[in-house]
């Protein structure tokens, strides 16, 4: 199905979350076919619901014009259309007298959908995990469940295949098709404009130049990435949702090194939730076990008032507040942080953990659709793990635990002139500044009322 034709007719090259020329095995396969037509179609309704969020949108645009950039160096060029992308991607073909379209695999059950009504016509090819996720099963042939057993399963055919080179030059059709221009698309934000704190660049080299930062920093992974006031983690995971970087080649840039393992793994945790949600394309949307879908979430005008507090950062939590701060001023949040303030609107505020995945789908320039809703799930308790609802994380003494004192001071400016342990908890001791809020409720009474409605399902 997927050999060269006789006649060199162009071919497309589908791009949507790989925006990357090293080991771009969908460009080399469509190279070796003839003259290439990199296409990438901006869908807002193929997802329907999961169309991309803000903050996701931001960094498209950056990542797209580094793309852009990196082609026409190459000779080549970035067609931009608009529009739900199996159309566009079946009139490019008749436009362009295309004999296919070349795109690597996607595990977002909208892709795999538009991948299947594009039939024949398209080739895939595997790029974005370290193995094909829904080649990782049990002896069933069913998803594993937990990420330990999913390890010890991938872990026998690791390491990943070395990186595919970046092409030297990339043959153009006699004709282009027209484009879109990127401006036309209005993918940064404007009045307001709220991703003036967005201190990132996106883009290939971006990415390769942070993951080659990264591997001095590796050694001390394992113990640093629990600490939101340090640097201790890649701050890779925008580029590797846009594919800017492979897992592969950063899975070899880093090395076989014992002290990589851990890094490895939370690599791995890619490679499971695309796994998972493609054996349960519904995931950010039911809960793993159904019978937590029973449960009594609060509802009405003051959960719609706390879930508001929780956005902004004003619960009375510092670590809490600290967190939705950085999402909200920088597009990301530490993972730490993420489980503390996920669990905080789960458990404490008793609101729906679809609302936080959603919240987190808009501000997050990774958001990520398994990535998304399988870590909600797991800290809401409600996935198909092993996790249960009623493990109710204590954010103030897990913010002391993890050194959480300079993180505070940063992201939450009221709370700047308290000293370690009283700006864990300025109210116990007494030292909340009138410009900082009460606590929205204590950690007993949110505890019980969780535990309580839990038991009520
Ligand atoms: C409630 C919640 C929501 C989350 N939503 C997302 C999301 O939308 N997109 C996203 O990429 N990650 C998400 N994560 C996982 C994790 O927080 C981020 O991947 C991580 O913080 C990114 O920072 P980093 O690149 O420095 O990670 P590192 O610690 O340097 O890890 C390297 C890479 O491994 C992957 N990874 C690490 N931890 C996880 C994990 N738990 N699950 C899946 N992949 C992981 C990421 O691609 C990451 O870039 C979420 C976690 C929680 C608790």
């Amino acid at each position: 199905m997927c050999v060269a034709q006789v006649m060199p007719s162009p071919v497309l090259l589908w791009l949507r979350q790989d925006l990357r020329l090293r080991d771009q095995p969908a460009l080399i396969a469509a190279a070796e076919q003839g003259p290439v037509i990199p296409v990438y179609v901006l869908d807002d309704e193929t997802p329907g619901e999961w169309r991309m969020g803000g903050a996701q949108r931001w960094w498209l645009h950056g990542s797209l014009s580094r793309l852009s950039e990196a082609l026409e160096a190459r000779g080549s060029r970035l067609i931009l259309r608009r529009g739900p992308a199996v159309s566009v991607l079946q009139n490019l073909l008749a436009e362009t007298g295309a004999s296919r379209v070349h795109a690597i695999r996607h595990y977002e059950p909208w892709w795999r959908d538009a991948e299947a009504k594009l039939g024949e016509a398209l080739c895939l090819h595997e790029g974005n995990h370290l193995r094909r996720p829904d080649s990782v099963t049990t002896g069933c042939g069913g998803a594993y469940r937990v990420f330990s057993a999913f390890w010890r399963a991938l872990e026998q055919s690791l390491p990943p295949a070395g990186p595919l080179p970046m092409p030297a030059t990339i043959a153009s059709p006699d004709a282009w098709p027209v484009s879109d221009t990127l401006e036309d698309w209005a993918l940064l934000p404007h009045a307001p404009d709220w991703a003036t704190g967005f201190d990132w660049q996106a883009g290939e080299d971006a990415a390769d130049i942070a993951a080659r930062a990264f591997t001095d920093k590796v050694s001390q992974y394992e113990n640093a990435r629990n600490l939101p006031a340090e640097q201790g983690t890649s701050r890779l995971s925008p580029h590797l949702h846009f594919g800017e970087i492979s897992p592969a080649t950063l899975w070899h840039m880093i090395g076989p090194a014992p002290e990589a393992l851990k890094f490895h793994k939370e690599l791995a945790w890619r490679d499971f939730t695309s796994g998972l949600v493609a054996a349960m394309p519904d995931y950010a949307e039911r809960a793993g076990r159904p019978a937590m879908d029973t449960l009594p979430w609060r509802t009405g005008a003051s959960a719609q008032a706390d879930l508001r507090a929780w956005q902004r950062g004003m619960t009375g939590y510092p670590i809490v507040d600290a967190g939705m701060r950085q999402l909200w001023t920088t597009g990301w949040m530490h993972n730490r942080v993420r489980m503390l303030t996920a669990s905080f609107l789960v458990k404490h505020l008793l609101i729906d953990w679809r609302e936080g995945e959603r919240w987190f789908w808009d501000t997050l320039v990774d958001a990520d659709y398994g990535n998304n809703a399988v870590n909600w799930q797991w800290v809401a308790g409600t996935g198909i793990d092993a996790n249960m609802f009623s493990r109710i994380m204590a954010p103030l003494s897990q913010s002391e635990k993890f050194d959480a004192d300079d993180y505070i001071r940063r992201w939450v400016p009221e709370l700047a002139g308290i000293a370690d342990p009283a700006i864990h908890d300025p109210d116990a001791h007494g030292v909340r500044p009138s410009a900082y809020p009460a606590k929205i409720i204590g950690h007993r009474e949110a505890r019980e009322r969780a535990l309580a409605a839990n038991r009520r399902r």
